[in-house]
């Protein structure tokens, strides 16, 4: 599990070290430019060979010369080492844009390492305030230094252009909102820049994190540069794991500075803690904080309801799918494709007579009549309710309330057969009149969230929702008392407890029928681990995180680098579930 610090938790955990005189700053900067250094010395003549070859002049260009605003690059130079030398960064260029914080600190330092190594490096000075130590040490490293307040922002782009290497400084955990200026309007500047250029940009590297980000949100609401590393210093932020963020964050890179191990949930808070924590996030002043995870391919063994020898259909879990109209019949395949192809115990299937006898077809291991289920996988493929329409022609519209009242407990235990997991997508997010338990799983995309929620009297739509993904996640999880799944490139997941942001599908994913598959395989969990679901009130958000990842797994397998169609990614489940669950 991957384990994301608040940047409150990072504050606390770095005091009693600091105290105790750990060299927090210098093992940071040393990592940091330990990974500029690999990158550079990597690349023949620096930076991207493509990107040196269009951009630099062909002519001269003197080691380390300064234009005459003090910043390099801006004067016609030339090649300071000999073209090709890989593992000599000697010459190449540094540009540092450093804030006035210890980020800026950091920056400051690991640009005294990469000085001693021969490299050319200018820290453009952000703010009349700065690291005092880290500038007198990067100036008698014989580092340049401009402050961006005497050089115009066209310069500072012009000399970026020039560099091998850009480091990101101006602001860590300690950011408040987005970049303010004049720092804001240098980022707008470079970023810019960097999108004209395409790949002839400098390999930029976020210090700690990518400035402008909200540290604990992931929001981007302003400007940002992105970045292709971010080497961030003792524990993972959750702005590096959430939308949009993190997709703008590049490889992450988490360097040990001597913070106690982060560790996974089962080990960081017992589950009664990550309760009483979860519940204290969902108050109604604070939904914003609370543990932000990442479940990893190694978590899913131990969630996996794998079977023993004594094990029976029944007890291994049934699944009851209610998916599919006659004008969608598809949808009810893809649900019962994913849950069976995740080993189900039985997949039985609710809907028209004409769906069912395609369900057969495609899958003739399901059974295409009521009875007794361990868990419900309802609305895929449904259309939305209209209250003043009434129920469809079909009657998938009055099964899934049926249904939903056996998740919800409003019909007795005598009548329901108990307590049900569920898995409620598509269609039947528009049939919800009851406040629901945690056991109910959420599955929107975007859009569909933000449907739902301005039935809940929230002004937001869909633009609203991919901007701030975990807070309207939370936000509905607290409304609803579900857990909510938000389907996207990066999928967040949120209960009582921590949230989820899993990265696990590659982009060919975004295409139909694959969100239906997706419910199918976390239907299959659900019912394999039912009893202990409807027990254990974070046990829903794991067992979505681990089904989000092995259905990005299993795209990924399918997709081998090309399109994906929705049926493969079920039919690659079984692999997928066969490695996580051997190693
Ligand atoms: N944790 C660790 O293990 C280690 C942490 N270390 C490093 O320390 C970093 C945290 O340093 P930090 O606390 O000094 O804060 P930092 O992020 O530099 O920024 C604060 C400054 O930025 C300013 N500012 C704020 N918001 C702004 C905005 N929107 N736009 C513009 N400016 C804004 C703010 O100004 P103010 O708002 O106060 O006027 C203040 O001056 C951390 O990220 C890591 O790199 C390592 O050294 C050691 C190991
Ligand atoms: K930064």
């Amino acid at each position: 599990m991957k384990d994301a610090w608040s940047a409150d938790e990072v504050r606390k955990a770095e005091e009693p070290l600091i105290a105790a005189g750990e060299p927090l700053m210098a093992r940071a900067a040393y990592a940091l430019a330990q990974a500029v250094l690999r990158e550079v010395a990597a690349r023949p003549v620096g930076g991207h060979p493509t990107r040196r070859r269009a951009v630099r002049p062909s002519g001269v260009r003197l080691r380390g010369s300064l234009g005459s605003d003090g910043l390099p690059g801006t004067a016609r130079v030339r090649p300071g080492r000999s073209a090709g030398t890989r593992g000599d960064v000697r010459g190449a260029r540094a540009l540092l844009l450093v804030g006035p914080g210890n980020n800026g600190g950091d920056t400051l330092f690991a640009g005294v390492h990469l000085a001693r190594r021969g490299m050319t490096v200018t820290a453009v000075l952000a703010s009349s305030r700065v690291h005092d130590e880290g500038l007198a040490a990067f100036e008698a490293a014989g580092g340049h230094v401009v402050k961006l307040a005497d050089a115009r922002v066209p310069s500072v782009v012009q000399s970026a252009r020039m560099s091998d290497v850009l480091l990101d400084g101006l602001v860590g955990v300690g950011a408040r909102g987005a970049l303010r200026p004049p720092a804001g309007g240098l980022v707008r500047a470079l970023a810019d820049a960097r999108e004209a250029a395409g790949e002839r940009w400098p390999y930029t590297v976020a210090v700690d994190i990518p400035s402008g980000i909200g540290v604990d949100d992931g929001v981007v609401g302003g400007p940002v540069l992105p970045a292709d590393r971010t080497v961030t210093f003792g524990a993972l932020k959750p702005g590096l794991l959430l939308p949009p963020a993190a997709l703008i964050a590049g490889e992450i890179e988490l360097v040990d500075v001597g913070f106690p191990t982060p560790s996974g949930s089962d080990q960081w808070a017992s589950a009664a803690q990550r309760v009483a924590l979860g519940r204290h996030s969902m108050g109604s002043t604070d939904i914003g904080s609370g543990r932000v995870q990442r479940m990893e391919p190694g978590d899913v063994a131990a969630l996996w309801p794998t079977p023993g020898a004594r094990d029976h259909k029944y007890t291994r879990g049934v699944v009851g799918v209610i998916a599919g109209t006659s004008t969608y019949p598809g949808a009810a395949v893809l649900a019962t494709s994913g849950a069976v192809r995740a080993g189900a115990g039985m997949v039985r299937y609710l809907g028209p007579e004409a769906v069912g006898t395609r369900v057969l077809l495609a899958r003739p291991e399901v059974v295409v009549a009521g009875g007794r289920v361990q868990a419900w996988v309802l609305g895929p493929g449904v259309t939305p309710f209209d209250p003043e329409e009434g129920p469809d022609a079909d009657g998938q519209a009055r099964r899934i309330f049926g249904a939903l009242a056996a998740v919800t407990g409003v019909l007795s235990e005598d009548v329901t057969g108990g307590k049900m997991p569920a898995v409620i997508d598509a269609g039947a997010l528009t049939m919800l009149e009851h406040r629901l338990p945690a056991w109910a799983v959420l599955t929107p995309h975007a859009g569909e969230l933000a449907e739902l929620l301005q039935g809940l009297g929230h002004e937001v739509d869909r633009a609203d929702v991919e901007a701030r993904p975990l807070h309207w996640v939370r936000t509905a999880h607290q409304a609803t008392g579900a857990t909510v799944l938000l389907k996207g490139a990066i999928t967040v997941v949120a209960g009582p407890g921590a949230a989820y942001a899993q990265a696990d599908a590659p982009a060919w994913t975004a295409t139909a029928g694959a969100g239906d598959v997706l419910a199918g395989i976390l239907g299959t969990l659900l019912a394999g681990r039912s009893a202990e679901v409807v027990q254990d009130e974070t046990l829903a958000a794991r067992l979505a995180a681990a089904a989000v990842l092995v259905h990005g797994r299993a795209a990924a397998r399918a997709s081998a680098g090309g399109p994906v169609a929705a049926l493969e990614i079920a039919h690659a489940v079984p692999a997928v579930l066969a490695e996580l669950l051997s190693d």
